[in-house]
């Protein structure tokens, strides 16, 4: 017997072709079957079939009875088969919540009635949920893997082995799907499990290509960039077949380039439910054209409906008090002689030998100077970024005198990594991810360890101990002093009650004083986000790296983040790089002095 398996794209579906021969002595037999690899609904089904529905409900937190205030009040929401929804809001914790209902994350009350139930399409046959819708967020993480700090920087040294597994590897657990061989020798898989691996690995080159991973397939995972990464979790959870697909904020991390290409990926599965997608955006991004349905998440309410009223009627509106809110503010004039804080000249980094990702970079960047750095996923930015904060080995590298890298006036190998983090205040997505969410360490000890530039709270007041291992009351004093003016700078009163400027810092009030004593890790995401910017900038160190600093963060703490940054959260004697690929994410314009960095492939030049 002899069985052959071939997959064809067919508009945006695939068409699973089996022929299997049987001989029979001399004669042959042969069967053919031809399959759509998932389920197609006729024309006739589109609008009949309804895919979510929450009527008339409450949504409260898990643990919170129906006389708590609900997260979510009175909630009517449908989604019909045909239709493309995207949940959008000002708060990005508010629209995560309510993408986190469909995965029944949070309580809905009454709960929508059986049969039928939440997902009615899944209600004949009936079929699981839990196995039928997948949730994929780029928003930003609120807990990491345990308490303690684990090492980011990882990825720029010579891979462990436990790191070694590939993304090719990383997608198919079980199976090496290149060979098709099972892990377990001993069982021969039967025609119809090599028939779906091969379907899955079709669909798998196809979306990598498409999605512009084809060539680093083989890298470790680690290895990587932002950018990469989230495109390669799309193609997981894509091959993982759900049947619905929630993406949250899957255009954040994304350069320019690659969001049209990513939006008409997901365009065509949705067309062919396969999977359907609900795609969780932040006011800001675009829409894309095809969404037909918003639901737009407000003050506690979910308004629903038809995009372009959703728009007309609310979005215009919500928009127009967000810009009567945003400050005019005093602009940044640089000094133009400040002293370099780095001096990058021909620097290069390269991995096996072979694999340049930066490529004679030279830079310099002085006291004073406001900078964007940009550059496409994979350009090299974060790289640039490692080798700035020193925790990249290669940082010692650059060999003299054709190329070096100064900080601080100094070559980098004459000033230690204590000290480096000393001097410089870092935001970015790795450390917000590794930075340790221990039960007990309060806000006021996470900005404290920003004094050192330490993970792990210590001293006195919990402001550190400093490089000599002790400080003098003064310095102390100093220091408490500093927490007190961010925390009251950056602090829930400064988000809630209206925008403090840095010069109306005085004593906390009350919110900001509890909001102090609060563990770190029962806060928000975006609270936790706005507690790791104070501590990048409570020293007020000489270089500032904020990287996607917004990230989690909602409007109200956006706005009160980039007014203090404007109004002296940074001074004139500190220089501040700020990685985004959104423009209008920079707190200053060129108006203001900010000058542009960019990396092509490894390729750096001022634009
Ligand atoms: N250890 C490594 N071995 C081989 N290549 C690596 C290694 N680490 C990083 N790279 C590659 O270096 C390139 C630059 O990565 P980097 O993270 O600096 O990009 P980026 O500009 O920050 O991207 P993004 O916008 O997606 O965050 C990527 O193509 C990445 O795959």
């Amino acid at each position: 017997m002899q069985c052959y398996v071939s997959l064809h794209p067919v508009d945006s579906t695939y068409l699973l072709l089996t022929v299997l021969i049987i001989s029979t002595g001399s004669e042959k037999v042969l069967f053919v079957h031809h399959s759509f690899l998932h389920r197609r609904y006729s024309s006739q089904n589109v609008n009949k079939t309804v895919i979510v529905r929450i009527p008339q409900a409450n949504i409260y937190r898990f643990g919170d009875s129906n006389i708590a205030a609900p997260v979510f009040r009175e909630v009517d929401w449908t989604i019909n088969e045909g239709e493309s929804w995207a949940v959008i809001g000002s708060g990005s914790n508010q629209k995560t919540a309510l993408l986190r209902t469909l995965l029944g994350h949070l309580r809905i009350s009454p709960p929508p009635a059986p049969p039928e139930g939440l997902f009615p399409f899944l209600s004949d046959p009936p079929r699981d949920p839990h196995t039928c819708i997948s949730l994929v967020s780029f928003a930003h993480r609120q807990h990491t893997s345990g308490g303690a700090f684990y090492d980011y920087t990882a990825r720029y040294g010579a891979v462990r082995d436990e790191d070694c597994i590939t993304l090719r590897q990383s997608m198919f657990g079980e199976y090496d799907f290149l060979n098709i061989q099972p892990k377990d020798s001993s069982r021969i898989k039967t025609a119809g499990e090599l028939a779906q691996e091969k379907a899955k690995k079709d669909i798998f080159d196809d979306l990598s290509a498409r999605l512009g991973l084809s060539d680093l397939l083989d890298l470790p995972l680690v290895a990587l960039s932002n950018g990469q990464t989230r495109r390669a979790r799309i193609i997981k959870a894509i091959l993982s077949q759900p049947e619905l697909l929630v993406l949250d904020e899957p255009l954040t991390g994304l350069d320019l380039n690659n969001r049209p290409t990513l939006l008409s990926v997901l365009h065509a599965l949705h067309s062919s439910q396969q999977p359907r997608i609900i795609m969780g955006l932040r006011l800001q991004d675009p829409l894309p054209d095809w969404i037909s349905h918003l639901a737009l998440v407000k003050d506690g309410k979910v308004i629903t409906g038809a995009k372009d009223e959703v728009l007309a009627e609310h979005v215009a509106q919500t928009l127009q008090d967000e810009q009567k809110r945003a400050s005019n503010t005093p602009r940044i004039i640089p000094s133009a002689d400040g002293k370099p804080v780095v001096d990058m000249k021909n620097v290069n980094v390269v991995y096996q030998q072979t694999r340049k990702v930066l490529k004679s970079i030279n830079w310099t960047i002085r006291e004073g100077e406001r900078w964007h750095l940009q550059g496409a996923n994979g350009s090299g930015k974060t790289t640039l970024l490692s080798l700035l904060t020193g925790d990249h080995p290669q940082s010692y590298t650059q060999i003299q005198p054709a190329s070096h890298l100064h900080l601080f006036s100094r070559p980098r190998a004459r000033i230690s990594t204590p000290h480096l983090r000393y001097l410089i205040g870092v935001v970015s997505p790795e450390l917000g991810n590794a930075f340790p969410r221990r039960a007990g360490v309060s806000v006021w000890e996470v900005v404290g360890t920003g004094f050192d530039g330490t993970f792990v709270p210590g001293g006195p007041n919990g402001v550190g101990v400093g490089l000599e291992g002790s400080l003098s009351d003064d310095v102390r004093k100093w220091r408490v002093d500093r927490v007190r003016e961010v925390l009251s700078a950056l602090g829930p009163s400064s988000w809630k009650n209206g925008v403090q400027g840095a010069d109306e810092i005085s004593t906390l009030t009350s919110l900001d004083e509890e909001f102090a004593k609060r563990d770190f890790a029962d806060l928000s995401a975006g609270e936790q986000s706005v507690v790791l910017l104070m501590r990048a900038l409570v020293s007020r160190p000489q270089l500032v790296l904020l990287d996607e600093v917004w990230s989690g963060m909602d409007d109200a703490m956006v706005r009160a983040a980039r007014r203090y940054l404007r109004e002296g959260g940074v001074g004139h004697d500190q220089a501040v790089v700020v990685i985004s690929h959104w423009e209008g994410e920079v707190p200053w314009g060129i108006e203001d002095g900010l000058r542009r960095f960019k990396l092509d492939e490894g390729v750096g030049r001022e634009v």
